[in-house]
């Protein structure tokens, strides 16, 4: 078997608010090609964790490593989705996949390309012309979703994406992005409050502690895909996420 290549390394992280200590020496390693789904109790700094790791945040000690280098978005490729609409509502659809692609020194040909296949991936060619304002919310997180893969990021972050949806939605949603990660082999980095969500998702599964914050467990998740929400083999795994996040 090939040795997988650490694509993100976190150490010894540590973030304080004044004198507010919220993540407390997390060290962790992503490996490339990873879905890593982080877990944890309300309110443990999951947030303040993915601020750090765009530099929204000042880091207070420790160090976090992109491809072996100092984390920087804007040196390197790092996309980013978060819960509710990141469109820009003046731009259609394929004006918004684009968006990302005409900030780099891509050939036009090259850039047509990456926006056909990725609205074709996420079933939005018809819609290309639309504008945002004309979209359900589905749509609206196709195109933030098409947007960031067509740029081949490094990273991609998603910060509880799909928390707003109902669960129809969300389960195709989260189908989808199952597709484009095993396409492309995308290592993504994916927050949510959702414990099904996790288990259904990820390769592995990062539980945090509560506040100060670190982390408590990852586990690996090799249940075979398409995942069964009811299969006992699934319920096991979620339930064993349950009692790990349990503070109480
Ligand atoms: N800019 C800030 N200034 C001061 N304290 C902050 C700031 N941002 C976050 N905090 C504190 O850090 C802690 C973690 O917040 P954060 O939003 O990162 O948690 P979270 O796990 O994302 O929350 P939730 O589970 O509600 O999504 C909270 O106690 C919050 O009060």
């Amino acid at each position: 078997m090939s040795e997988k290549k650490t694509k993100v390394k976190v150490n010894h992280l540590t973030k304080k608010f004044g004198d507010l200590l919220v993540l407390n020496d997390m060290s962790f390693d992503v490996e490339d090609g990873d879905l890593l789904c982080v877990v944890g109790p309300t309110g443990c700094g999951k947030t303040t964790f993915l601020n750090s790791l765009t530099k929204i945040y000042d880091i207070t000690d420790g160090e976090i490593l992109l491809n072996g280098e100092q984390v920087d978005p804007k040196k390197q490729n790092i996309a980013y989705i978060f819960q509710g609409d990141s469109t820009m509502p003046w731009l259609t659809v394929e004006e918004n996949v684009r968006f990302g692609l005409d900030i780099k020194k891509i050939p036009e040909a090259r850039k047509k390309e990456q926006v056909d296949k990725y609205l074709e991936i996420v079933g939005l060619s018809k819609y290309r012309k639309y504008y945002p304002k004309q979209l359900s919310a589905s749509m609206l997180q196709r195109v933030s979703i098409a947007r960031a893969f067509a740029t081949e990021p490094e990273l991609l972050l998603m910060d509880e994406p799909y928390g707003q949806l109902d669960i129809e939605l969300r389960f195709k949603l989260e189908d989808e992005l199952v597709k484009l990660w095993q396409m492309t082999g995308t290592t993504v980095l994916f927050i949510t409050h959702n414990i099904e969500e996790a288990v259904y998702l990820g390769n592995k599964i990062m539980v945090l502690t509560n506040k100060p914050t670190t982390v408590k467990k990852t586990l690996i998740n090799e249940l075979p895909r398409p995942r069964d929400i009811a299969a006992p083999e699934f319920v096991k795994l979620r339930n064993e996420v349950t009692e790990l996040i349990k503070w109480w």
